[in-house]
């Protein structure tokens, strides 16, 4: 009878805040007809039957007490059943772009190991570097991309993407794509010299503020769509208008698919024209680019400035359109954010500290005039620590999750103390924090939280602690390209200018979506040298 009561009031208010959701996803969706009012009370009376349905499961707990497995810590949810208080809490940090922090406070607060209620769905959090390895290596076949992670980039990618599949058409796709990274493609340092140089001559005058983020956003735009396309979106010199609307709708819909993620697989299917349209935009400008460049082969024209263009390599496979479109748009979305937010962050941190700013200038200075080969600047020690270290504080790809295809074990996170190994039910999906873990004062130091690249000189050992470009079997395709035009990009800019200040005071707030940004830029100004 109890219950009966409870879920009659659930119900109702279930669906309101699931309307609320929405109407947060499609601002144009306030006016709730009876049938979408219906159709939300049934969403929400499924959410709190799925959601009951699990941890009440008195054969599940007797399950894993058999196999050694210790309860895993729950959050004390206010609302039971769909978790709203934290659906809402997690929303305004969302908007204040305190979504990391309000994860590591979590951790802290509850366990590093929890389960949590998403929109009615639970959800395992964990922050344990031994659960991490055991999803993304030691039993990778368990966990494959679904869920949240899968969600937030099927809308654009479609289900064939390396970055969206699993099993035997994920190893096709890696197969594909991984001899286009090979060592003499990623040391090719032309393409990268060109967009540097586009980058730094946009900088103003000497004492001017400017924002480095945008800077470097255009920048990797440029550089990623030069090296995948065979033609730049120019965006630091003279972008088209087809260019620049490509560029709005990539912006546009990694925002938005991830947005969308954010709501759980319940509302997923509901609709979202905006981005429909963003993603076909996007998908059109590759095509015109992938059938301008089966034209070119079949002219068999020399036309291209660059020697290696990334989709001619994939073309000689000859995969279908589509699926050559998912990859190209894949490795878009991989890699220009990222490596835009890793080196913004170490633009910040180093407008804060000239001392770490002239041991970097007296390193690169001890180069020579000549531009550096990819074998100097992998020995440039203190530049790769500060590369290391702003990864570390702002990794690129901050929150990440997968799902148990089948009932699985997990090491850590069981019992009392948190070190019994877990039982985690199929269907579950997991969802870690790298900037949670990459801040652990038990692995970095008290020091955790500071900018202090002198940390990887020392004797820090660490493995699984320490992964911005994950591990395993789906380790970042793209490491080595996004490390050589980080460091490429902080070489030539430190030789160019002697000084960088900070021009703002706040702390370094991050926008969260598949990857993070950071919403206010970086303002800084240079001097020459
Ligand atoms: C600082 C820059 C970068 C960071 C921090 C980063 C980080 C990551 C992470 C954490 C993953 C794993 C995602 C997951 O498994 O859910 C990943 C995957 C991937 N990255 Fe990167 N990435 C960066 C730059 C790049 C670049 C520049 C490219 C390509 C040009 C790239 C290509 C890829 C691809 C293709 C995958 C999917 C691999 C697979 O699933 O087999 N990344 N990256």
């Amino acid at each position: 009878m109890g219950s009966l009561v409870v879920a009659a009031l659930s119900v109702p208010l279930s669906a309101w805040g699931i309307h609320r959701a929405y109407s947060w996803l499609v601002p144009d969706s306030s006016d709730v007809s009876l049938s979408r009012y219906l159709l939300l009370v049934g969403l929400a009376a499924l959410a709190i039957r799925v959601s009951c349905s699990f941890f009440n499961s008195d054969r599940f707990q007797a399950r894993a007490r058999l196999l050694g497995c210790g309860p895993v810590a729950l959050y004390p949810h206010k609302d039971p059943i769909l978790g709203l208080d934290g659906f809402f809490g997690a929303l305004r940090a969302l908007n204040s772009h305190r979504l990391l922090e309000f994860y590591a406070g979590r951790f802290s607060s509850c366990a590093p190991t929890y389960y949590t209620i998403a929109l009615g769905k639970w959800i395992l959090m964990t922050n344990e570097a031994e659960n991490i390895k055991t999803i993304l290596s030691t039993k990778m076949a368990d966990w494959p991309i679904d869920g949240p992670r899968l969600l937030a980039t099927l809308p654009v990618l479609g289900p064939d993407s390396i970055f969206t599949s699993n099993g035997e058409p994920w190893h096709r796709a890696r197969a594909m794509l991984k001899p286009s990274f090979v060592r003499d493609q990623v040391a090719d340092l032309k393409c990268f010299d060109r967009h540097t140089r586009n980058m730094l001559a946009a900088i103003p005058g000497d004492d001017v503020a400017f924002d480095m983020q945008s800077l470097l956003l255009d920048m990797t735009m440029d550089s990623s769509t030069d090296f995948l396309l065979g033609y730049s979106t120019n965006l630091l010199s003279e972008a088209s208008p087809e260019a620049q609307q490509f560029v709005r709708d990539f912006e546009y819909a990694s925002r938005e698919s991830a947005k969308k993620a954010r709501l759980g697989t319940l509302l997923f299917h509901l609709p979202h024209p905006a981005l429909r349209r963003a993603v076909r935009g996007l998908r059109e400008y590759v095509r015109f680019y992938l059938k301008k460049a089966i034209a070119e082969a079949e002219k068999g024209a020399g036309a291209r400035e660059r020697s290696y263009v990334f989709l001619d390599e994939l073309l000689k496979a000859n995969p279908p359109e589509d699926y050559t479109i998912d990859q190209i748009l894949s490795i878009l979305i991989a890699g220009r954010d990222t490596t835009a937010t890793a080196m913004t962050a170490a633009f910040y941190f180093l407008a804060r500290d000239p001392a770490a700013v002239a041991k970097l200038r007296d390193e690169i200075l001890g180069v020579g005039d000549a531009n550096p080969t990819w074998e100097q600047l992998k020995q440039l020690k203190y530049l790769n620590n500060v590369i290391k270290e702003a990864l570390r504080l702002f990794s690129p790809v901050a929150t990440n999750s997968r799902t148990a295809n089948k009932e699985t074990i997990l090491p850590r996170g069981g019992g009392k103390d948190g070190k019994q190994p877990i039982l985690v039910p199929k269907g579950m999906s997991v969802r870690w924090s790298l900037h949670a873990l990459h801040r652990s004062k038990d692995v970095f130091g008290p020091d955790a939280d500071e900018f202090r690249p002198e940390r990887w000189d020392s004797d820090l050992r660490v493995s699984w602690e320490y992964v911005p470009f994950s591990g395993g079997p789906r380790i970042c395709l793209g490491q080595q390209f996004a490390l050589t035009q980080i460091a490429y990009t902080l070489f030539q800019f430190f030789r160019t200018f002697r000084s960088l200040e900070a021009r703002d005071d706040g702390p370094l707030l991050a926008r969260t979506n598949l990857t993070i940004s950071f919403p206010f830029g970086c303002l800084v100004s240079v001097k020459r040298a």
